[in-house]
């Protein structure tokens, strides 16, 4: 927990400060937090259970609309049945920016899934989450138990939490994936509340989805790898993420040419996605385990979890330094704050 202070207020990473240097910096870091807290209320100390915290009203509004233009919480996070079948929504794009096109699959996947916010969340005085990005930099952060106490969580793919508690907690609020990212155990990496919101790509992500709820015969073809073809997921749990998100996240976060997007190489990373999400639906948004190894660090592993480097993204079409500048723009201007360093 300290070493969560000692990030979130410094922005240094406690790990990489001598255990002197470590206890000098709480102090100061105290310090700090007793001032912020009789200056400005909505400042955080991790109490998350205290009931009496004020929430930080409408900040994250206001700072999410200098950064992304025409910012709104209008649009539904997850794909509505209502949209596409009493009245046919149309969009402008194809997936994963749009649904033109995978109307008609999509209506059958949604007639089998659900597409409201939990009352859990909904009801929520205030929306205290964090995204947890799949980076190296989580490996020995010791940071779980901070991780656990936000009222949302949010997770990625297939990064396990099964044995690695201690460093990215238990607690799954949500879980962002595709199928080719689908090889967890929906029961063991999962909370049995956990949302699994599916990420579509391509209109074969939602054929994919349906065969395994439905039971139907699987399709192995048009994959770029093997998803699972055996997925034990609670079809009230599945959620369709709204594609608006991955549209906002290109064009206004990493303001990629909107026109263009559908013929560009480069698009966001699900962890970027997870970001932009959340700062749509959360009071206050904090990410861990965000950033890649540097260029002269390229044999580094990328994930906490799992032995695998770089390269391993080169077709991936992402751009993380494109990223990285984002990210720190956000971190700038306080839209987000960051657990771990960046
Ligand atoms: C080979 C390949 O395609 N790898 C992609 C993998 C892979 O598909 C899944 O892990 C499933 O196996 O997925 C991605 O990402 P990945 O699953 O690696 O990580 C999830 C998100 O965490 C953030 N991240 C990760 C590692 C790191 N060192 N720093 C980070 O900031 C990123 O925001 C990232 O999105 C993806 O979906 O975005 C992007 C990766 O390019
Ligand atoms: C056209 C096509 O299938 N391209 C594949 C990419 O979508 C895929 O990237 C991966 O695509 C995913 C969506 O399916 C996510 O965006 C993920 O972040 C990204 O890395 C790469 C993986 O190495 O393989 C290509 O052949």
């Amino acid at each position: 927990m300290l070493y969560g202070l000692l990030q979130v207020f410094s922005g240094v990473n406690p790990l990489l400060l001598s255990r002197e240097a470590a206890v000098a910096f709480h102090i100061a870091s105290q310090n700090r937090l007793l001032r912020m807290n009789s200056t400005c209320p909505e400042s955080f100390d991790f109490h998350f259970q205290d009931d009496k915290m004020t929430c930080p009203f409408r900040e994250v509004e206001k700072k999410a609309a200098q950064l992304i233009s025409s910012y709104t919480r209008d649009p539904p996070l997850f794909l509505q049945l209502k949209d596409y079948f009493w009245v046919k929504t149309p969009s402008l794009y194809e997936l994963p920016y749009g649904t033109k096109g995978a109307e008609e699959i999509l209506l059958r996947l949604l007639a089998i899934t659900s597409y409201s916010l939990p009352e859990s969340i909904q009801s929520l005085k205030c929306r205290r989450c964090a995204v947890v990005g799949n980076g190296h930099r989580l490996r020995n952060s010791s940071m779980g138990e901070v991780i656990n106490k936000y009222d949302v969580v949010i997770r990625l793919n297939n990064a396990p939490v099964h044995g690695y508690e201690r460093d990215v907690g238990s607690k799954t609020t949500m879980r962002l994936f595709y199928p080719e990212s689908a090889h967890f155990n929906p029961q063991t990496e999962n909370n049995p509340n956990t949302l699994l919101v599916l990420v579509a790509f391509k209109p074969m992500d939602f054929m994919w989805m349906e065969t395994i709820l439905h039971d139907k015969k699987r399709i192995r073809k048009g994959f770029w790898k093997q998803p699972p073809l055996i997925w034990n997921a609670n079809p009230k749990q599945v959620r369709i993420l709204n594609p608006y998100f991955m549209e906002v996240t290109a064009a206004k976060v990493l303001k990629l040419p909107v026109k263009q997007l559908w013929k560009l190489k480069q698009k966001p990373t699900t962890g970027l996605v997870a970001i932009t999400l959340a700062l749509h639906f959360c009071d206050v948004v904090h990410i861990a385990g965000f950033g890649y190894p540097s260029s002269d660090n390229k044999k580094q592993s990328i994930h906490y979890y799992e032995q695998i480097t770089v390269k391993s993204m080169a077709v991936s079409g992402h751009n993380v330094s494109h990223e990285a500048f984002a990210i720190k723009k956000m971190l700038e201007l306080g839209l987000v704050k960051n657990l771990t360093y960046f």
